[in-house]
């Protein structure tokens, strides 16, 4: 027997460096609280003491810090932490958990553009999280260039680990994600994200309406 169903709702936001996917938490977040729900906002890697620390060995250091498979094993530990402690006990009270990044970046990172099988990945989160999906993903969407431009911005130049992986890299997880959505389109809904922050914030909640309560 697995864990009872949770009673709030899991929603992520997914999608390549850049996209604008913690600005839109942030937007969603506070469109959804104005309705009156409890609303938790959180991150993976991370959302946890120790899935931060996990996500700083993961960030930081060398390119070849570690291999592909180290890697998706410490993505799945984090989030084995990140489910434990944080999003099932809020899903559980009721809450809707909005979180950057879940297990299709595992995906898109790990296999489709690190060679991973996918089987793999998702057999190291059902071990890890008991196979927790989200109840609807968005996927944000923008050419690469418009992406890494704004990233360079924020971060004046400073890319992490991953955000220094070449062209052809992002290419890869780009084409997975839309491979993904291609594959669950009622979960993961493609949000066009070329516009300003508040016209990328309706498209989103349209795309949640029929989960409100
Ligand atoms: N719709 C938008 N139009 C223009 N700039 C935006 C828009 N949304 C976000 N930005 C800016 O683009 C940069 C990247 O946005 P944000 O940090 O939200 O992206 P992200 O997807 O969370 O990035 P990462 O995956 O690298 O953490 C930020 O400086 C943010 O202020
Ligand atoms: C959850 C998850 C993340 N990644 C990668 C994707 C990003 O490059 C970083 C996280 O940085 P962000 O600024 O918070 O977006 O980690 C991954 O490769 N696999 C994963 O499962």
């Amino acid at each position: 027997m697995g864990a009872p169903p949770p009673r709030g709702k899991f929603i992520t936001l997914e999608g390549g460096e850049g996209v604008g996917k913690s600005t839109q938490i942030r937007l969603l977040g506070e469109a959804l609280r104005a309705r009156g729900l409890d609303v938790v906002e959180t991150r993976e890697p991370g959302g946890t003491e120790g899935a931060e620390a996990i996500r700083a060995l993961l960030l930081g250091g060398a390119a070849d810090r570690w291999n592909p498979q180290a890697e998706a094993l410490l993505f799945a530990a984090a989030r084995a932490d990140h489910v434990a402690r944080v999003i099932r006990p809020a899903l559980d009270r009721g809450a809707w958990v909005l979180c950057d990044r879940f297990i299709d970046s595992n995906r898109a990172y790990q296999a489709g553009a690190s060679g991973l099988a996918d089987d793999d990945i998702m057999a190291a989160h059902r071990i890890g999280s008991g196979g927790l999906m989200p109840d609807r993903t968005l996927l944000l969407t923008l050419p690469l260039d418009v992406a890494a431009e704004r990233a360079m911005q924020r971060d004046a130049g400073r890319a992490d680990r991953f955000g220094a992986r070449g062209r052809a890299f992002h290419e890869a997880v780009n084409a997975a994600f839309m491979a993904q959505a291609a594959q669950e389109p009622a979960r993961i809904r493609i949000i066009d994200a070329t516009d300003g922050a508040a016209i990328v914030s309706a498209r989103i909640q349209t795309e949640i309406e029929d989960l409100l309560p």
